[in-house]
């Protein structure tokens, strides 16, 4: 049996369970694809990063980064778990409002927020701006003027760390889109800019160094540049840092080959290692803020697909088809990551044949999984792939006019719908005719 399954998640009819659910039962209930969240494993997930920062004695902020999951109940959740969130749009920003979350424990991210955004960013509250780069310096200056506004701002900064990660999701290094660099004094360019501004109150630091990393060492030599960073413009401007942030990027588990730290032990060594510089420099530690994404909801997402058509190639491979694909999970053809699968409706059944998971989009490169051992199966079977929380649903699009799928929450035996199946009608009622009437 795969070894990320749980005994306690096969219940007596043999099925594989999320949040005490029986798989088989959710997908007949809500219809496949279905992406179902394990609830408790994220509420756990987050309190293992809030513990960390008590156990440490310091002051923080858990900001859950919403670009990797976002819907009305999540934003709801981590409300209620007393999180700050990560904003990158005017769309986060605006659903995460419309749920009821606090504009104030918002960090608004982005390298190129439009004035628009900015416009509604500050006359809601937000709790922080992230500033990126010299334009929107500018623009957040206007806007600000304009709307006769202050803001809490922290200056995000790409500190020449390239993590070990794949190349597309590498943030931290010299040559990234993102942040002020810091070895051409860019970042020390701004920072003299938004002391000058009177309506920006400037809170601290910001770096992200990448996403899916293993290595604590990115982290520790991130925390280190960071309190240098702060040691340096306390010494020169008298500016003392309130907020370190240090992002997020911790990696997960996705297959059993993977065997990353818990997350939050990635947390507790960037919490000693900044304390312990900041001790060996002689400044305060500021409050340190991080930015998880993928931990929180990776490993507790489940995408269930209904088994359809196979091909057998002879003496290649054999394909099994699932009525989801590359448009609900970009990431295999995005970044040739890896998922597995077990058969729901028989998790535990012994694999017989190694196949290839595809699926319905018309793409050759809509692959699911390369290599999955499995057993026998049929048309109607019910495949679960695993740990797929994080940037599927978010990531999702409508290729071959296929609906995205629907998202429901599972906990303690009890599954709630919280986002219907997209319909074709969804689609439908953006479109004019050709005369441009209403259609
Ligand atoms: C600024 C920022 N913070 C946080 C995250 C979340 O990263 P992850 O989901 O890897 O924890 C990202 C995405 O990589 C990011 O760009
Ligand atoms: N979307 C990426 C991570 C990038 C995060 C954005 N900074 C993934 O699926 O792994």
């Amino acid at each position: 049996m795969n070894e990320q399954i749980e005994n306690n998640q096969i219940n007596s009819a043999g099925h594989l369970t999320i949040g005490g659910c029986d798989a088989v039962e959710l997908a007949n209930e809500f219809g496949t694809p279905v992406l179902v969240y394990d609830t408790a494993a994220i509420k756990t997930q987050i309190r293992h990063f809030q513990e960390v920062f008590t156990q440490n004695d310091v002051d923080y902020a858990v900001c859950y980064a919403s670009k990797a999951f976002a819907n009305t109940a999540m934003y709801q959740l981590v409300n209620q778990m007393d999180c700050h969130i990560d904003v990158v749009s005017e769309g986060e920003m605006k659903m995460a409002m419309h749920a009821g979350f606090p504009a104030s424990r918002m960090t608004f991210h982005g390298n190129n927020k439009s004035a628009e955004e900015l416009r509604l960013a500050v006359t809601s509250g937000i709790g922080v701006i992230a500033l990126d780069n010299f334009h929107e310096i500018q623009l957040l200056s206007q806007i600000l003027e304009e709307t006769n506004q202050q803001v809490d701002v922290i200056l995000r900064i790409t500190p020449g760390i390239s993590a070990h990660t794949h190349e597309y999701i590498q943030t931290g290094q010299v040559d990234s889109k993102f942040g002020f660099d810091l070895e051409s004094g860019q970042a020390e360019e701004a920072l003299q800019l938004v002391l000058k501004e009177e309506r920006m109150n400037m809170l601290g630091v910001h770096a992200h160094i990448g996403s899916q990393i293993f290595e604590l060492a990115g982290f520790e030599g991130e925390g280190e540049k960071l309190v240098d960073l702060a040691a340096s413009w306390e010494k020169k401007y008298g500016y003392q840092t309130k907020v370190l942030n240090v992002g997020g990027g911790f990696g997960i588990r996705y297959t059993s080959d993977d065997r990353p730290l818990a997350p939050q032990d990635f947390v507790n060594t960037i919490i000693k290692t900044i304390k312990a510089r900041t001790s060996e420099l002689g400044i305060a530690t500021p409050a340190i803020w991080i930015e998880p994404g993928r931990s929180i909801v990776g490993p507790a997402g489940y995408s269930l697909y209904t088994v359809g058509s196979r091909k057998d190639v002879p003496g290649i491979r054999s394909y099994l088809a699932v009525d989801g694909g590359m448009g609900d999970n970009i990431r295999p053809a995005l970044y040739d990551a890896k998922y597995e699968a077990v058969l729901a409706n028989n998790p535990a059944a012994e694999a017989v044949e190694t196949v290839h998971v595809a699926g319905k989009f018309c793409e050759s490169g809509d692959i699911l999984i390369q290599e999955q051992a499995l057993p026998a199966t049929k048309p109607g079977d019910i495949l679960a792939v695993l740990n797929t929380g994080a940037y599927g649903y978010s990531m999702a699009s409508n290729y071959n006019l296929n609906p995205k799928p629907a998202i429901v929450f599972a906990e303690n035996g009890k599954a709630t719908l919280v986002t219907r199946r997209e319909r074709i009608e969804d689609l439908e009622a953006l479109d004019f005719n050709l005369d441009g009437s209403s259609n």
